[in-house]
């Protein structure tokens, strides 16, 4: 079983410092909700984002959304071969059974997000999703994996089908790619930094790559 963990994600409600700012505020309206129920988005929220520390990585919710639909949607998982968690700058998780089917669609996946994180569960009664606070080393405690690999551009070199094949050396390793678009991962957590490419690649690249290289030595 591999476990995924998108970490340091820009998924997060408007912080309250911006909520009065008109790119906020008409932006809740259109969409008929408050602006302390509406996710961060650096495509609506531009102007606003300038106010905040960090604003040039913050707000991508686009970014989660690609890596869950390749990662649910991915051979290893249909497999039952996976395990994903969204992490969040703001140290909550999100616990993802294997059986949820996403919505493809980005402005659905946003309201879907909006609700987790004012009802902490969704559906309520299935609960598909679970969001609880919680820090990377708290939730590598709880997986307890006996390998972390942490997916980083600086690593120790080593080509997708080889760390594929290094995965499948372990009976439940966790591999960790940053969730933001920008900069170095904000938790320190320990574990083996990997570079797959001489060059920086999107978040939902790297969670391909690992998947399909990892399933092509477990399973074929
Ligand atoms: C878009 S990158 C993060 C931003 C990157 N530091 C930059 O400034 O361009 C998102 C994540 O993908 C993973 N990643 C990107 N390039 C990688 C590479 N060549 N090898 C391994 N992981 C990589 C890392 O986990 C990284 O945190």
């Amino acid at each position: 079983m591999l476990h995924l963990i998108i970490a340091d994600s820009e998924l997060e409600l408007v912080p309250e410092k911006i909520r009065d700012h008109p790119s906020v505020v008409n932006y809740a309206k259109r969409r008929g909700k408050k602006p302390d129920e509406v996710l961060l988005d650096s495509t609506y929220h531009h102007s606003a984002l300038r106010l905040l520390e960090d604003g040039e990585r913050r707000g991508r919710p686009d970014i989660v959304h690609l890596c869950l639909l390749n990662a649910l949607e991915s051979i290893l998982n249909k497999e039952g071969k996976l395990r994903v968690y969204v992490h969040t700058r703001n140290n909550e998780i999100i616990y993802i059974k294997p059986e949820t089917r996403l919505p493809r669609n980005y402005n659905r996946f946003v309201g879907l997000m909006e609700s987790l994180f004012k009802k902490k569960a969704v559906p309520e009664d299935l609960e598909l999703l679970k969001m609880e606070e919680g820090t990377l080393s708290e939730l590598l405690e709880e997986i307890g994996p006996d390998g972390v690999f942490i997916m980083h551009e600086n690593g120790t070199p080593v080509t997708p089908k080889k760390f594929g094949e290094r995965l499948v050396g372990y009976n439940s390793p966790a591999v960790i790619v940053g969730g933001f678009p920008h900069g170095d991962f904000l938790s320190v957590v320990e574990g083996e930094k990997i570079s797959i490419y001489k060059e920086p690649l999107m978040a939902w690249t790297i969670v391909n790559e690992v998947l399909v290289n990892y399933e092509a030595s477990l399973l074929w």
